[in-house]
């Protein structure tokens, strides 16, 4: 389901705020989670059940994932799980996301995203 879990994020030397600067650019849907948290499993379903791919960062996983966590405060306003970024902005937690899929405006933020990258190769 989805794809990986980040294997660089929280080792290297640079700051928390801009490994998670980093990793919302790169990807266009992006979930901070923690393995054993449901409503984080929640949101990957959702994003799973659209066909949209996305990158989890597992939280717990990390070696310093309380230090990321405190990142996501200074960015987002919550520590809590999930943390969701789509197209490089900060949507809301799992009900925020839920909400914004039911009133139809989750897919049309991925695909803004697919269009901009897209757009970017064409460039290249
Ligand atoms: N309404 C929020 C609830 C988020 C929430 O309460 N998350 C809990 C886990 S389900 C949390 O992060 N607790 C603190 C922690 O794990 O550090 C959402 O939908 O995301
Ligand atoms: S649902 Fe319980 S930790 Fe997230």
């Amino acid at each position: 389901m989805g794809n990986s879990t980040s294997s660089s994020l929280g080792k290297s030397a640079t700051a928390p705020v801009n490994q998670i600067q980093e990793t919302i650019s790169d990807n266009c849907v992006v979930i901070f989670s923690k393995t054993s948290c449901t409503y984080c499993t929640m949101a990957k379903k959702l994003f799973h059940d659209m066909n949209v791919n996305y990158k989890v960062v597992e939280l717990d996983m990390l070696e310093h994932g309380s230090q990321f966590q405190d990142a996501l405060y200074k960015m987002t306003g919550e520590r809590t799980v999930p943390r969701i970024f789509v197209n490089g902005t900060f949507i809301g937690g799992a009900t925020d996301t839920h909400r914004l899929h039911k009133e139809g405006k989750l897919l049309p933020l991925v695909h803004q995203c697919y269009l901009k990258k897209s757009k970017r190769k064409e460039f290249q």
